[in-house]
Protein backbone atom coordinates (compact mmCIF):
# COMPACT_ATOMS: atom_id res chain seq x y z
CA UNK A 1 0.00 0.00 0.00
CA UNK A 2 2.48 2.37 1.13
CA UNK A 3 3.60 4.10 -2.14
CA UNK A 4 0.95 4.24 -3.93
CA UNK A 5 -1.25 7.49 -2.64
CA UNK A 6 0.60 7.92 0.56
CA UNK A 7 1.94 11.20 1.06
CA UNK A 8 5.06 11.61 2.11
CA UNK A 9 6.24 10.97 5.59
CA UNK A 10 8.43 12.34 8.09
CA UNK A 11 11.43 11.92 10.65
CA UNK A 12 11.84 14.30 13.52
CA UNK A 13 15.17 15.30 12.49
CA UNK A 14 16.65 17.40 14.96
CA UNK A 15 18.03 14.98 17.35
CA UNK A 16 17.77 11.12 17.95
CA UNK A 17 18.64 7.91 15.55
CA UNK A 18 17.39 9.73 12.17
CA UNK A 19 18.47 7.05 9.84
CA UNK A 20 17.34 3.59 10.99
CA UNK A 21 13.56 5.20 10.76
CA UNK A 22 14.33 6.42 7.14
CA UNK A 23 15.77 3.34 6.51
CA UNK A 24 12.52 1.01 7.74
CA UNK A 25 10.37 3.54 6.12
CA UNK A 26 11.68 3.83 2.77
CA UNK A 27 11.92 0.03 3.15
CA UNK A 28 8.28 -0.44 3.26
CA UNK A 29 8.02 1.78 0.19
CA UNK A 30 7.30 5.37 1.75
CA UNK A 31 8.82 8.73 0.63
CA UNK A 32 10.27 9.60 3.75
CA UNK A 33 11.41 13.55 4.19
CA UNK A 34 13.39 14.34 7.24
CA UNK A 35 11.80 17.65 8.97
CA UNK A 36 13.59 20.15 10.97
CA UNK A 37 11.65 23.05 9.78
CA UNK A 38 7.84 23.83 10.21
CA UNK A 39 7.77 24.07 6.52
CA UNK A 40 9.35 20.44 5.71
CA UNK A 41 6.77 19.43 8.73
CA UNK A 42 3.85 20.90 6.27
CA UNK A 43 5.07 18.97 3.64
CA UNK A 44 4.38 15.13 5.40
CA UNK A 45 1.29 13.41 6.07
CA UNK A 46 2.56 11.62 9.41
CA UNK A 47 6.03 11.69 11.65
CA UNK A 48 7.79 9.47 13.47
CA UNK A 49 10.07 10.50 16.43
CA UNK A 50 13.01 8.65 17.23
CA UNK A 51 14.53 7.25 19.65
CA UNK A 52 17.98 10.17 21.11
CA UNK A 53 17.21 12.42 24.52
CA UNK A 54 13.83 13.50 24.84
CA UNK A 55 15.05 16.85 27.05
CA UNK A 56 17.12 18.05 23.98
CA UNK A 57 14.32 17.49 21.41
CA UNK A 58 12.37 19.60 23.29
CA UNK A 59 14.96 22.11 23.45
CA UNK A 60 15.72 22.06 20.20
CA UNK A 61 12.25 21.77 18.71
CA UNK A 62 11.72 25.34 20.62
CA UNK A 63 15.04 27.02 19.20
CA UNK A 64 13.80 25.71 15.58
CA UNK A 65 9.95 26.70 16.05
CA UNK A 66 9.08 22.87 15.39
CA UNK A 67 7.05 22.86 18.94
CA UNK A 68 3.94 24.70 18.16
CA UNK A 69 3.57 23.70 14.70
CA UNK A 70 3.62 19.70 15.90
CA UNK A 71 1.44 20.42 18.13
CA UNK A 72 -0.76 21.98 16.04
CA UNK A 73 -0.70 19.22 13.33
CA UNK A 74 -0.85 16.54 16.08
CA UNK A 75 -3.93 18.08 17.53
CA UNK A 76 -5.61 18.01 14.05
CA UNK A 77 -4.92 14.67 13.87
CA UNK A 78 -1.46 14.20 11.86
CA UNK A 79 -0.56 10.31 12.57
CA UNK A 80 2.27 10.22 14.60
CA UNK A 81 4.69 7.61 15.67
CA UNK A 82 7.39 7.83 18.81
CA UNK A 83 9.89 5.30 20.30
CA UNK A 84 11.28 5.81 23.11
CA UNK A 85 11.88 9.52 23.61
CA UNK A 86 9.31 9.75 20.53
CA UNK A 87 6.75 8.17 23.12
CA UNK A 88 8.21 10.64 26.06
CA UNK A 89 7.44 13.43 23.86
CA UNK A 90 3.84 12.68 22.72
CA UNK A 91 3.13 11.67 26.11
CA UNK A 92 0.47 14.38 28.13
CA UNK A 93 2.47 13.79 31.60
CA UNK A 94 5.96 13.43 32.30
CA UNK A 95 7.53 11.32 35.61
CA UNK A 96 10.92 12.31 36.12
CA UNK A 97 11.56 14.81 33.90
CA UNK A 98 14.21 17.35 33.66
CA UNK A 99 13.57 20.72 35.43
CA UNK A 100 11.55 22.98 32.69
CA UNK A 101 11.11 19.80 30.24
CA UNK A 102 8.29 19.75 27.96
CA UNK A 103 6.94 17.18 26.19
CA UNK A 104 4.31 17.72 22.96
CA UNK A 105 1.40 16.19 24.49
CA UNK A 106 -1.50 14.23 22.30
CA UNK A 107 -1.31 10.74 24.10
CA UNK A 108 -3.65 10.41 27.08
CA UNK A 109 -0.42 9.16 29.35
CA UNK A 110 2.04 9.51 31.79
CA UNK A 111 5.20 8.24 30.72
CA UNK A 112 8.21 7.52 33.21
CA UNK A 113 11.77 8.52 31.44
CA UNK A 114 14.42 6.02 32.69
CA UNK A 115 12.13 3.65 34.42
CA UNK A 116 14.82 0.57 33.94
CA UNK A 117 17.62 2.39 36.33
CA UNK A 118 21.32 1.50 36.08
CA UNK A 119 21.12 -2.02 35.89
CA UNK A 120 18.48 -3.20 33.37
CA UNK A 121 19.82 1.04 31.88
CA UNK A 122 19.32 -1.81 28.39
CA UNK A 123 17.76 -4.79 27.48
CA UNK A 124 15.67 -7.08 24.92
CA UNK A 125 13.42 -9.44 25.16
CA UNK A 126 10.30 -11.05 22.88
CA UNK A 127 7.17 -9.21 23.25
CA UNK A 128 3.39 -10.51 22.42
CA UNK A 129 1.93 -7.60 20.41
CA UNK A 130 -1.29 -9.16 19.69
CA UNK A 131 -2.22 -5.96 17.66
CA UNK A 132 0.61 -7.25 15.21
CA UNK A 133 -0.02 -10.72 15.09
CA UNK A 134 2.95 -13.39 14.85
CA UNK A 135 5.88 -13.72 15.32
CA UNK A 136 6.23 -11.49 18.35
CA UNK A 137 8.12 -8.65 18.39
CA UNK A 138 12.01 -8.47 19.24
CA UNK A 139 12.06 -5.06 21.81
CA UNK A 140 15.22 -3.39 22.14
CA UNK A 141 15.04 -1.39 25.40
CA UNK A 142 17.72 1.43 25.72
CA UNK A 143 17.45 3.24 28.79
CA UNK A 144 13.55 3.44 28.52
CA UNK A 145 10.76 5.13 29.66
CA UNK A 146 7.55 3.02 30.79
CA UNK A 147 3.99 4.46 30.71
CA UNK A 148 2.86 4.86 34.72
CA UNK A 149 -0.76 5.94 33.56
CA UNK A 150 -3.26 5.25 30.99
CA UNK A 151 -6.19 7.07 30.00
CA UNK A 152 -9.69 6.17 28.97
CA UNK A 153 -9.33 6.29 25.13
CA UNK A 154 -5.33 4.34 25.13
CA UNK A 155 -5.04 0.94 24.23
CA UNK A 156 -2.76 -0.90 25.05
CA UNK A 157 -0.38 -2.34 22.56
CA UNK A 158 2.21 -4.24 24.78
CA UNK A 159 3.06 -4.88 28.29
CA UNK A 160 6.01 -6.78 29.69
CA UNK A 161 5.57 -9.96 32.05
CA UNK A 162 5.49 -7.55 34.99
CA UNK A 163 2.35 -5.73 33.56
CA UNK A 164 4.84 -2.31 32.70
CA UNK A 165 2.95 -1.02 30.17
CA UNK A 166 5.64 -0.37 26.53
CA UNK A 167 3.32 0.07 23.78
CA UNK A 168 0.04 2.29 22.87
CA UNK A 169 -1.89 3.76 20.47
CA UNK A 170 -4.69 6.41 20.95
CA UNK A 171 -6.31 6.90 17.36
CA UNK A 172 -3.54 7.89 15.13
CA UNK A 173 -1.23 8.32 17.69
CA UNK A 174 1.28 5.23 18.54
CA UNK A 175 4.35 4.78 21.29
CA UNK A 176 6.56 2.16 21.98
CA UNK A 177 8.90 1.95 24.45
CA UNK A 178 11.63 0.09 22.62
CA UNK A 179 13.27 0.53 19.25
CA UNK A 180 11.86 -1.81 16.31
CA UNK A 181 13.84 -0.12 14.55
CA UNK A 182 16.86 -1.71 15.40
CA UNK A 183 16.15 -5.39 15.57
CA UNK A 184 14.62 -5.41 11.93
CA UNK A 185 11.10 -4.81 12.88
CA UNK A 186 8.90 -3.53 9.78
CA UNK A 187 5.41 -3.97 12.04
CA UNK A 188 4.94 -0.76 13.87
CA UNK A 189 5.86 1.51 11.01
CA UNK A 190 3.75 -0.39 8.90
CA UNK A 191 0.95 0.22 11.37
CA UNK A 192 2.10 3.61 10.98
CA UNK A 193 1.74 4.11 7.34
CA UNK A 194 -1.98 2.95 7.78
CA UNK A 195 -2.72 5.24 9.83
CA UNK A 196 -1.50 7.56 7.34
CA UNK A 197 -3.18 5.90 4.70
CA UNK A 198 -6.46 5.92 6.59
CA UNK A 199 -5.46 10.07 7.55
CA UNK A 200 -5.39 11.13 4.08
N1 LIG B 1 16.61 5.41 23.75
C1 LIG B 1 15.98 6.51 24.12
O1 LIG B 1 15.30 7.17 23.34
C2 LIG B 1 16.22 6.94 25.55
C3 LIG B 1 15.30 8.02 26.01
C4 LIG B 1 15.99 8.91 27.01
N2 LIG B 1 16.29 8.18 28.22
C5 LIG B 1 15.13 10.13 27.28
O2 LIG B 1 14.76 10.39 28.38
O3 LIG B 1 14.82 10.83 26.37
Amino acid sequence: MAGRSLPPVGVFALQGDVREHVAVLAQLGADVREVRTPAQLAEVGGLVIPGGESSVMDKLSRLFGLRDPLRDRIATGMPVYGTCAGLIMLADRLHDAIEGQLSLGGLDVAVRRNAFGTQLDSFETDLAVPALGEPPVHAVFIRAPVVDEVGAGVEVLASLDDGRVVAVEQGRLMGTSFHPEVAGETRFHARFLDHVAAAS
